[in-house]
């Protein structure tokens, strides 16, 4: 059994029962087990002009390797009707695999620690929440600490649990 920390954001349509949909489709999902889940944020977005995002984030208990996760990942994406178009573009549902155990991997289509994790108030502050002590294993720190460098002014929690 290994431990992966995912993050959730949405910025088009009804996006808490979007994410909310997401987070069950996981949880169903075979040698997926959901043991936590965050609060729901509304953030700012970060890059080119559109609609505030919510954002969350989750930990998973998987067996499963990290391909596979990120294929399940996809698959749930398009489910829920997401059509890739550019970067960066708003988008009803977005997963992104942030963290599996204290693997470090760089394939051309995984890169794990989610290589833009350490700048994001959106998925730090969220994380942060769920799991504090898990060590980012790129820069050694923990989640708590790198959570205190980023600017988390755009971050407001939305739904909390
Ligand atoms: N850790 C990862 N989590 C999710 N996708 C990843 C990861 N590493 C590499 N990818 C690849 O990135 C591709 C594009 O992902 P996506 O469209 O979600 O990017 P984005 O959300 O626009 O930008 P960002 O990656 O900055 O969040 C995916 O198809 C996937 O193959
Ligand atoms: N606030 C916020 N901004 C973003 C987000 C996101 O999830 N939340 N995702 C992006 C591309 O992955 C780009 N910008």
């Amino acid at each position: 059994m290994k431990s992966s920390a995912i993050a959730l954001g949405s910025n088009i349509g009804d996006s808490l029962a979007i994410l909310e949909a997401a987070i069950e489709a996981l949880a169903q999902t075979p040698g997926v087990v959901l043991q936590a889940k965050s609060s729901w944020y509304r953030t700012k977005a970060v890059g080119p002009p559109q609609p505030d995002y919510i954002n969350g984030t989750a930990i998973l208990q998987i067996e499963m390797v990290p391909e596979q996760l990120l294929e399940t990942l996809l698959n749930i994406e398009n489910q829920f009707g997401r059509v890739r178009r550019e970067r960066w573009e708003p988008r009803t549902l977005d997963l992104d695999l942030l963290l599996y155990d204290n693997l470090i991997l760089e394939t051309p289509k995984l890169q794990v620690p989610h290589p833009r994790m350490q700048q994001r108030a959106f998925v730090l502050v969220p994380l942060a929440e769920i799991a504090p002590d898990w060590v980012e294993p790129i820069s050694g720190r923990r989640i708590k600490e790198l959570v205190k460098d980023v600017d988390c002014t755009e971050v407001q929690l939305l739904v909390g649990y």
